[in-house]
């Protein structure tokens, strides 16, 4: 065991990312020593199964997601994203998936949200899993400065019974908000270009477009470990961090990181309680 977890009062690792935590500890421990034995070794692979096991059991702990999104999901993996907008740098890792869309459509009934804003929609993954559970009234309002991703999506939107529910609007995003002046939204998903994320948040919160009791979910907020010093930095990571400092420190809203995926923050405005 590592000298902090047999400390006198250390508390004893109970989370799976805890109880990693300490298991890479320990083995870093051991072979800086040079004294990584079988013991080691089953902490190694302790670690391993921890890490391996989470996500594939996120999936089958969680509603399956619809054929619609099942079928988006396969189109975009199936996409050669290589040649795609003459290599525009976008990539199926960012879909953000099963898990990650049932949290928004439960998000979305939680809060009884019925005009939703999407910034950074993709091939559509999260705007069709929110338009899912907006009901038949509801509508999605997505944002995105790829006119090719945005044909893509409105594609799959089409084989959809919820996709007429979503209003695809190409260009960017900072554009397309100073065009909805005016509007409202009860929710909004904030998942595009990290450094614009500050003046994203600036227009829901000072533009008027977050309605009363509205819900901002931003995506991408642990930055792959970026955002809290792992590994080598860069520049999203920093526009993270610069993020999370901003909103921690804004006495206007109370927030919560929830580290699903690649982390989501939630914030709401707590002037609203008074
Ligand atoms: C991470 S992906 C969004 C994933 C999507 N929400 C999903 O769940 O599948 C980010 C998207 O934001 C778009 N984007 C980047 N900068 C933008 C901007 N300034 N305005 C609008 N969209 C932008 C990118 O083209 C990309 O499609």
């Amino acid at each position: 065991m590592t000298p902090a977890a047999t400390a006198p009062g250390a508390p004893r690792p109970v989370t799976p990312v805890g109880i990693l935590a300490a298991a890479l500890d320990d083995v870093l421990d051991r072979a800086q020593r040079g004294a990584l034995d079988a013991d080691g070794l089953d902490r190694l692979r302790e670690a391993r199964d921890l890490a391996v096991g989470l996500d594939p059991y996120l999936e089958r702990c969680t509603t399956p997601e619809s054929t619609g999104l099942a079928a988006l999901a396969r189109r975009t993996v199936e996409h050669d994203w290589r040649t795609h907008s003459g290599g525009t740098g976008l990539e199926q890792e960012m879909l953000s998936g099963h898990v990650e869309g049932q949290l928004l459509r439960t998000l979305v009934h939680a809060t009884r949200a019925r005009s939703v804003l999407e910034i950074g929609m993709f091939t559509g993954y999260s705007a069709l899993a929110m338009a899912e559970a907006v009901g038949d009234d509801g509508r999605v309002v997505a944002c995105e400065v790829d006119a090719d991703v945005a044909a893509l999506a409105r594609e799959c939107f089409a084989g959809s019974p919820a996709g007429g529910r979503i209003d695809v609007r190409v260009g960017p995003a900072a554009d397309t908000l100073r065009a909805l002046a005016g509007e409202s939204f009860d929710l909004v998903f904030v998942d595009a270009d990290k450094a614009g994320y500050a003046d994203y948040l600036t227009a829901l919160l000072d533009g008027g477009l977050l309605g009363p009791r509205g819900l901002v979910v931003v995506d991408n907020t642990l930055m792959q470990g970026r955002a809290y010093g792992a590994g080598a930095p860069t520049a999203n990571g920093a526009a993270i961090a610069a993020f999370n400092d901003a909103v921690a420190a804004d006495p206007r809203v109370e927030q919560v990181l929830v580290p699903l995926r690649d982390g989501m923050t939630l914030i709401r405005r707590v002037e609203e309680d008074r």
